[in-house]
C-alpha cells in the first residue's frame, strides 16, 4: 500500500508569519515534493504569489476563509487536486487566512474521504511581538495555540531577550504540544513532516474529533466574523513619501497590508513587496515577475473602503518619471534584509516618515 500524504495545517494570526514559514520550507525542503493549498482572506491572493515558482504544485483560494467559505467536500476537491497519483507528493501544507478557524480546517481534513491523504498535523505560529496585543484582542487565539501539534514562536528578533522569554513562557504554559522559538520561520523541515521528529521537540500528539469539539464552533465568535478585507489595485505608480504619509494616518482598524507595490522612477523599476502588520510596516525588493502594478490588500475591522481608496488614489504619482529622493531615503528605512542580522524596521509609530 502506498503511504498516505501528511496534510499539515498551518495556521496563526494575521502577519504572524505563515508565508515566510512556508517559503523557509520550499527553499528547504531536503528533497520533498510538497504541494500547498494558500487561502488569503482578500481578493488578491498575496500569499499564492508569494509561494509561487517555489511550489512542485499549488492550489489557491482567495476571498473568504477556507474554513467557512468552503465544505468538507471543496477542501476534499481541492487536495485531490494535488494528491492525485500523476504527481507524488510527500506533503501538503494548507496555510490558512490569518483569521481562519484551526480547529475547523482540521476537521474538515480529519473528515476527508480522500484514501491518499492523513493529517499531519496542526502548525500554530505566533508573532512574539505581538502576542500581548493579538490575544488581548482575540482571546481565541489561546484555544488556537492550546490545539496545536507545533506552535512556533516567531519573529524572536523583534524582541529582547527578556521579552522572548516572557512569551515563550506563556505560550508553553497555554500549549499542550512542542514549542519552538524561530526567526523568519526558519525551523527544520524534519520537525513538521516526520511525526516522530515533533513528538522529540516537546510530545506533540495528533488531534482527534474528540480534541476538536471542545472548541467552540459557533462561526458568529470567529475571528472572520469581525474581520473585512479590501484590495486597491493601479497600474500607476505611487509615490513614495504620498504612500509613507497614508501609512502614517491610517486607521487604527487597518491591522494587515501587504501586496507589491510599483513606485515608478522612485523605486527604480523594482517590485516592492510590502508588509504592515499591526504599526509594524517593511518592504522587500524583489524582480518584477509579470507586468507592473499596484495590488495591495488591506484587512482590519471598521474599514472605511471609500475613503481608504480615494486616500490611496491620491498617493498616485502625477510625475512617475522623476525620483523623489526624500521618499527614496525614507523607504530604505524600511527595506527588509532578510539576513540573520538584519537591521529591521521599526515600529511604524516610533518613526518621524
Ligand atoms: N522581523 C521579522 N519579520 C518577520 C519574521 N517573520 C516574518 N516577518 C515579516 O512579517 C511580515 C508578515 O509575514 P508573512 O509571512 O507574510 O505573514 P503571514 O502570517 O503569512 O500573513 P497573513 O497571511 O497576511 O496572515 C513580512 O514582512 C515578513 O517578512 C521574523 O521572524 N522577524
Amino acid at each position: 500500500m502506498t503511504a498516505r500524504i501528511p496534510v499539515v495545517v498551518l495556521a496563526g494570526y494575521l502577519g504572524s508569519g505563515k508565508t515566510t514559514l512556508l517559503n523557509h520550507l520550499l527553499r528547504n525542503d531536503d528533497g520533498r515534493r510538497i504541494g500547498v493549498l494558500v487561502n488569503d482572506f482578500g481578493s488578491i491572493n498575496v500569499d499564492a504569489m508569494n509561494v509561487a515558482g517555489q511550489v512542485d504544485a499549488t492550489v489557491s483560494l482567495e476571498n473568504g476563509c477556507l474554513c467557512c467559505a468552503v465544505d468538507a467536500e471543496g477542501v476534499d476537491r481541492m487536495l485531490e487536486k494535488l494528491a492525485h497519483p500523476g504527481a507524488p507528493l510527500d506533503a501538503i501544507v494548507i496555510e490558512a487566512s490569518g483569521i481562519a478557524e484551526p480547529a475547523q480546517l482540521v476537521r474538515m481534513v480529519l473528515s476527508s474521504q480522500n484514501p491518499g491523504i492523513e493529517f499531519g498535523g496542526l502548525v500554530e505560529v505566533v508573532d512574539a511581538a505581538e502576542f500581548d496585543d493579538s490575544r488581548a484582542r482575540h482571546p481565541e487565539l489561546d484555544d488556537h495555540v492550546r490545539l496545536a501539534d507545533l506552535v512556533v514562536v516567531n519573529k524572536i528578533d523583534r524582541v529582547d531577550e527578556a521579552e522572548r522569554d516572557r512569551v515563550i513562557g506563556e505560550v508553553r504554559e497555554l500549549a499542550e504540544g512542542a514549542v519552538l522559538a524561530t526567526e523568519r520561520g526558519r525551523i527544520s523541515p524534519g520537525i513538521l513532516f516526520d511525526d516522530p521528529a515533533i513528538r522529540d521537540a516537546g510530545g506533540a500528539r495528533q488531534l482527534s474529533f474528540a480534541d476538536l469539539d471542545d472548541h467552540d464552533d459557533d462561526h458568529g465568535h470567529h475571528m472572520h466574523a469581525v474581520y473585512e478585507s479590501m484590495e486597491f489595485t493601479t497600474d500607476r505608480p505611487l509615490n513614495p513619501t504620498a504612500f509613507l504619509a497614508f501609512l502614517k494616518e491610517r486607521s487604527r482598524g487597518v491591522y494587515r497590508i501587504k501586496g507589491p507595490i510599483d513606485f515608478g522612477a522612485s523605486g527604480e523599476g523594482r517590485c516592492f513587496q510590502f508588509h504592515a502588520v499591526g504599526v509594524y510596516a517593511a518592504f522587500e525588493t524583489t524582480r518584477w515577475k509579470g507586468s507592473r502594478s499596484t495590488s495591495l490588500v488591506l484587512i482590519g475591522t471598521d474599514l472605511d473602503p471609500s475613503n481608504l481608496r480615494a486616500r490611496l488614489e491620491s498617493c498616485i504619482d502625477p510625475t512617475p518619471d522623476a525620483v523623489d529622493r526624500m521618499g527614496v531615503l525614507n523607504l530604505a528605512r524600511h527595506l527588509e534584509d532578510d539576513g540573520p542580522s538584519s537591521n529591521h524596521p521599526d515600529k511604524w509609530d516610533d518613526e518621524a516618515g
